[in-house]
């Protein structure tokens, strides 16, 4: 038939969904279109399956006139902006379908035929989102995943030059660096959704970022639109927690949890925000009671937030080795992720010991932070006191920080675009 017969899409591992992905919204308002081009966006960089690019397709072809061809629109400069590896059209005949037949599905009706010619140039084969990656390492590996904590793009640069498996984007470290407060609750949705953009799109194609999401900013629904933002940031994981709006840092005393009924409405909402937009990010259920309420009441609504599908736990502020060595057997093979806040609550577990006794993922919340204090706040004194920072013979150029900060990757864009602006060098 038209000129996708010859085309193929390489699927990925994930291609059984389509046996259960029949459910199709009815009509559509506007808000729900561009939800469904940004979730059709991000199915396309992330290569999960071609199954929710159908259905998103589908449901912008039910909007008005208008939105259809503004989506349209912008949705074929996003397919100009990741453009596919052409040159990989495998054969293998297990993991190659016929991107006609596909669409052709009778669970997959309706689909515009000139959105099959733009679905057809779409050939994410290789591609795997950091949502995906991270996943697929928790589901596939006993590995445990080591996050230094970064608190700003700096630090997130750093991170990145020295080489790790994930970030970890820090709450308190974003309330301190973006607005110069403490971990009490004031970074809101808008702050944390910008900061983990912007760090999480650093490295877009490469190493996960999982993002504090604190309470989740609200009930329900502001949980939801939480939990669309980070997908749409392109944000691997999440953690939410079960405090108070009001919360505080998990090394603080004082803590005050909502009820478990509260609490499990925050992770079925979440699950419900990732189970809608087919994304891999993985939901990080935290519980803070140990401090008000005791191990077994932690114990308890962790597993009921397993039971909601949460992908990991998150049991904040262990007072023992001993106490973080139960709780990974209590749930295992259910994951845990373990937050190291050196000076906190808590003991310091080196990555050793944490692998020792089978945590899968582990947080240097204060990493970046706290090292950033005692250095600038040297420098700052020195400067105070006997007039120079101390900086000068240090080794650390101009030329250096901008280096950490992808200068060479600018300079490579503009030359491979034909620019001219670095041809004399920097
Ligand atoms: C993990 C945490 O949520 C963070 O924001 O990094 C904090 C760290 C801290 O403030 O000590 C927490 O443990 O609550």
């Amino acid at each position: 038939m038209s000129t996708t017969s010859s085309m193929f899409l390489t699927l990925t591992p994930a291609m059984p969904h389509v046996e259960n992905s029949n459910h199709v919204p009815g009509p559509i308002d506007h808000v729900t279109l561009n939800l469904a081009v940004e979730s059709l966006t991000y199915h396309i960089v992330s290569g999960d399956t071609l199954v929710p690019i159908a259905k998103s397709l589908r449901e912008a072809s039910v909007g008005d006139e208008s939105s259809v061809s503004q989506s349209k629109g912008s949705f074929t400069e996003q397919i100009k902006a990741y453009p596919p590896p052409m040159s990989d059209t495998s054969t293998d005949s297990e993991s190659v379908l016929s991107v006609e037949n596909h669409l052709d599905n009778p669970i997959l009706p309706a689909v515009h035929s000139d959105n099959r010619d733009i679905a057809a140039t779409i050939l994410p084969s290789e591609f795997l989102s950091p949502a995906t990656i991270l996943k697929r390492r928790l589901e596939t590996t006993k590995d445990l995943i080591v996050c230094p904590g970064v608190y700003d793009g700096f630090s997130a640069r750093i991170a990145l030059s020295v080489g790790f498996d994930a970030l970890y984007m820090t709450g308190a470290g974003t309330t301190a660096s973006r607005l110069g407060q403490p971990d009490l609750g004031l970074a809101q949705l808008s702050d944390m959704r910008a900061h983990a953009d912007m760090i999480a799109n650093l490295d877009p194609y490469g190493t996960p970022l999982i993002a504090d999401m604190d309470t989740g900013y609200g009930g329900p629904n502001t949980i939801t639109l939480a939990v669309q933002q980070y997908i749409r940031a392109n944000v691997a994981g999440f953690h939410i927690e079960d405090q108070v709006l009001t919360k505080r840092c998990g090394h603080l005393s004082g803590k005050k949890v909502v009820s478990a009924d509260v609490y499990l409405s925050r992770i079925r909402a979440a699950k419900g925000a990732i189970e809608k937009a087919r994304s891999d990010i993985v939901l990080i259920a935290r519980t803070d009671a140990l401090q008000q309420l005791g191990y077994d009441e932690c114990v308890a609504r962790l597993h009921a937030a397993r039971a909601l599908g949460a992908d990991v736990g998150l049991l904040e502020g262990f007072r023992s080795k001993e106490q973080a060595a139960q709780a990974v057997k209590e749930f295992a093979p259910w994951p845990l992720l373990l937050n190291i806040v050196e000076n906190g609550h808590s003991p310091l577990i080196t990555v050793d010991e944490a692998r020792e006794m089978g945590f899968r993922i582990i947080i240097f919340s204060f990493a970046g932070l706290a090292p950033a204090y005692g250095a600038i706040k040297g420098a700052y004194e020195k400067l105070k006191t006997e007039g120079v920072t101390g900086i000068q013979g240090s080794g650390v150029t101009p030329r250096g920080i901008f280096d950490v900060c992808g200068l060479r990757d600018c300079m490579r864009i503009d030359e491979e675009a034909g620019g001219e602006d670095f041809k004399d060098g920097v």
